[in-house]
């Protein structure tokens, strides 16, 4: 986000890609938490997309073992693909508030479609890289990466019309602790940079950030920022349906979008997998909303 730019901000009440429910009520909780008048505060015209031009995919009942609740998720991430890249051709920048991870299917698909060499950082406890081959639950959301890199089941490799979106060179992982065997493969086999909790001990937020931003940016003609809010250490951020001990601080958190203002590369976000059933009062959607503000070029002075 940079200050010239209005942004559009897209809910995506949905969860059916998370083996719990209740990550459809983040955008809600997030926006009574205050996102939009804290875009404003920073100076941002901001815009709020209807819900309704998603569909209601309730009555969709496909699903399989390795691929749960397929049919809700595919339907769901065409309408966001499509969603997000008229936001983006009208000018604005796309904010997509979720919902689980499986709704970044649909952000990166209508992203990349202007944008031929997105670069994503992925800031997560997760890799998100699991195929419907080497997924351990079947939910969709541990996929979505994946599926961007063209990998896994072609409905999904397919959102949007093309594939693949992403080239593994440019993206980076952030913030990873919790990563199943067939992703640690993934991401030798493909060389995805990935700055796991044991590098941010080592070398600092700000070295990792730093290192991501130049990787992810190098030769690129966007950067997608996709902040699933389970990188953040579950003592900050309970509500959230797949927390894991040792993740990010609140400064870490704060210093990572922070940079990624100050670097005005990021063309596009998403903010995913506040569940406000599973939170502590408003503690996590209250938490997304500072991180947006620091995104979005708030600072202490
Ligand atoms: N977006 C998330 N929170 N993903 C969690 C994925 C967990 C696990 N790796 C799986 O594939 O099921
Ligand atoms: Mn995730
Ligand atoms: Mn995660």
């Amino acid at each position: 986000m940079n200050n010239q730019l209005p942004v559009s901000i897209l809910p995506v009440p949905f969860d059916w890609g998370a083996g719990r429910r209740g990550a459809a009520a983040g955008p809600e909780a997030v926006l009574h938490a205050g996102v939009i008048r804290r875009l404003q505060q920073l100076g941002y015209r901001v815009q709020l997309r209807s819900e309704d031009c998603l569909p209601n995919t309730s009555a969709d009942r496909r699903t399989a073992m390795q691929l749960k609740h397929w049919g809700r998720v595919l339907t769901i991430n065409e309408a966001i693909a499509q969603e997000v890249r008229s936001i983006a051709a009208e000018g604005l920048f796309p904010l997509t508030i979720g919902g689980d991870h499986s709704i970044a299917l649909g952000t990166i698909a209508g992203a990349a479609a202007s944008r031929k060499r997105l670069g994503v950082i992925w800031i997560d406890a997760h890799g998100d890289l699991n195929t419907p081959e080497t997924t351990p639950s079947g939910n969709i959301h541990g996929m979505s990466l994946a599926a961007a890199i063209g990998l896994g089941d072609s409905r999904f490799t397919g959102i949007g019309g093309y594939s693949p979106k992403l080239a593994p060179e440019r993206i980076v992982l952030v913030g990873a602790r919790e990563l199943d065997d067939g992703e640690k493969k993934r991401i030798r086999e493909l060389n995805i940079t990935c700055f796991t909790m044991h590098e941010i001990d080592r070398y600092g937020m700000g070295h990792v950030m730093e290192e991501a931003i130049r990787i992810a940016s190098a030769d690129a003609d966007g950067v997608h920022v996709s902040f699933d809010i389970d990188s953040v250490d579950p003592g900050e951020a309970p509500g959230t349906g797949t927390p894991v001990r040792g993740g990010l601080n609140y400064r870490e958190a704060h210093l990572a979008m922070e940079m990624l203002h100050e670097a005005g590369v990021v063309t596009s976000a998403d903010v995913v997998e506040v569940n406000p059933l599973l939170d502590n009062g408003q503690r996590t959607a209250r938490l997304a909303v500072e991180l947006i503000a620091s995104l979005a070029g708030e600072r202490i002075l």
